[in-house]
């Protein structure tokens, strides 16, 4: 059974709350890029993004990783892996740039996302936009922006749905 904690239009007041934090911690938007990491962090970038244009009507560089080969544990989970797209289509160096996820949990997808992000250039700062924390970090990652924290037990679940990818927009806590 799952529980919900957050609903259609929990996200959206989050995610805009989250659009004007990211804006106040880095008002220089020309150096600002949102990059969201596969698969939810993708939409939830360009929904920020979008919010961040509504807000100061500034556009905002946007981009794309897919960090499964960068992962510490990609050939235990397979050997053949789904690979999907990665596209920064601006100059990293000197950049902000905000990786955007739906889940942090031990922080190992982060930690790939970096590594990923910096073979690409020298951004000047990295920061940390996810939509739901829900502890058990297992390396030393915070989130700079956080929508929701969740308490839960290590062997829960959180399940993130985006209408992009699933058709609803949805937050489920695994009830154990
Ligand atoms: O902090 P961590 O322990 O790394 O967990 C967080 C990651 O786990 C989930 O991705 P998952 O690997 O399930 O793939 P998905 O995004 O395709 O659902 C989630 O989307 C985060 O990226
Ligand atoms: O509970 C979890 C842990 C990692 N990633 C998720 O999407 N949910």
């Amino acid at each position: 059974m799952e529980k919900k904690i957050l609903e259609a239009p929990d996200m959206s007041r989050i995610l805009t709350r989250m659009a004007y934090e990211i804006l106040e911690r880095y008002p220089d938007t020309d150096r600002l890029a949102l990059v969201g990491i596969h698969t939810r962090g993708v939409f939830l970038a360009e929904r920020l993004a979008r919010y961040i244009y509504e807000i100061a009507d500034l556009p905002v560089k946007q981009g794309t990783l897919d960090i499964t080969l960068y992962r510490d544990d990609w050939t235990r989970i397979s050997h053949h892996p789904v690979l999907r797209s990665t596209n920064i289509p601006f100059d990293v160096d000197g950049m902000d740039v905000v990786l955007v996820d739906d889940v942090l949990y031990t922080g190992r997808t982060t930690r790939a996302g970096m590594d990923a992000l910096i073979d690409f250039g020298r951004p000047r700062h990295v920061g940390l936009a996810v939509l739901v924390d829900r502890g058990h970090r297992e390396l030393p990652i915070h989130a700079d922006f956080v929508g929701r924290r969740v308490e839960t037990e290590k062997d829960q679940t959180v399940n993130v749905r985006v209408a992009e990818e699933d058709g609803e927009d949805l937050v489920l806590v695994e009830v154990l």
